[in-house]
């Protein structure tokens, strides 16, 4: 276990920021953590940070506890801010310089290879730069130190589709190289597609983990018969939750193997069919209706 929370707490007099929040993460893991405005998600990632004293629980990172070894703490990770705050007159090459320096064992070319990924023009300084790309500057600063952890908050805010997809290729070559990942976000199709899990708060609790490839595997079926549905196989039966009406109208949730189901289907007398993976936002939307 790379990261570990234990019953983490934290209250601001009367309000619970975060509350009674236990999960892990492993080596080699992108871990989402999803939740709406207010969920708790900074107040999080402030006390793995060591920026914030728990009100009680813990959080360790490896063996240090993040709180009481921050120092230490801070040898391990790398942490992109929602909003990162850099020098305005430096150049982009000379942010990257400056970054690179305060960090023992970083490497320049690395984040020079970075920015160069994320086409970045590093001549220009700081304060001529859109915000997406001081957004990229940012990342490439982060992502080029060589540690266990890294911590981005909404990295892809800001960024147009292209620059979105290069991100979230450097977020899985980071994990492919052994690092752990945890990455917060609001774009629920990104976290589904590169996170290998998913905490989801609400109101300062952890309410659910889900591990994104049964996400993927669950799949919702809609069909309209004519006459009467014949029951599956006992076996069938257990993969999947049937739901009727009156009218002929048939909902099926499986997290089964889709063919047998089908199989069974074009059995029956079916009019329409509808196949949808349940996705990850049936699954926010049991937790945060819209
Ligand atoms: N310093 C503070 N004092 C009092 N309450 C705070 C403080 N910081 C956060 N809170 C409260 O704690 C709760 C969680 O806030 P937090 O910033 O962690 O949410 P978030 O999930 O990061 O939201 P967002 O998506 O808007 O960034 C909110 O109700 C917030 O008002």
């Amino acid at each position: 276990m790379l990261l570990e929370t234990q019953s983490l707490t934290k209250r601001y007099g009367k309000i619970s920021a975060l509350s009674d929040c236990s999960f892990s993460a492993e080596p080699g893991e992108i871990l989402g953590l999803l939740g709406p405005n207010g969920a708790g998600k900074t107040t999080l990632l402030r006390l793995l940070l060591g920026f914030l004293k728990p009100t009680s629980g813990s959080a360790k990172i490896g063996d240090l506890d993040c709180y009481h070894d921050s120092v230490a703490v801070h040898n391990d990770l790398t942490y992109l801010p929602g909003e990162a705050r850099l020098s305005r007159e430096l150049s982009g090459r000379q942010t990257l310089e400056f970054f690179t320096r305060l960090r023992a064992g970083a490497s320049l070319e690395r984040s020079l290879a970075l920015a160069d990924r994320l086409k970045l023009d590093l001549s220009r300084r700081v304060h001529k730069m859109s915000t997406g790309m001081r957004q990229k500057l940012a990342l490439a600063a982060t992502l080029a130190a060589d540690v266990k952890l890294v911590i981005l908050d909404e990295p892809t805010a800001n960024l147009d589709p292209n620059a979105r997809r290069d991100v979230l290729d450097l977020v899985r070559e980071t994990r492919d190289a052994g690092r752990t990942v945890l990455f917060s976000s609001h774009v629920l199709s990104e976290v589904e597609e590169v996170c290998d899990r998913a905490i989801l708060l609400r109101e300062g609790r952890l309410v659910d983990t889900v591990r994104i490839a049964d996400v993927k595997r669950q799949h919702r079926i809609q069909a309209l018969l004519r006459g009467q549905l014949n029951l599956p196989s006992e076996k069938l039966a257990k993969q999947m939750k049937i739901e009727t009406n009156d009218s002929g109208r048939v909902t099926i949730l499986t997290d089964g193997d889709l063919a047998p189901l089908l199989g069974w289907l074009s059995d029956q007398a079916v009019t329409e069919l509808q196949i949808e993976p349940v996705g990850l936002k049936t699954v926010y939307e049991r937790y945060h209706p819209v």
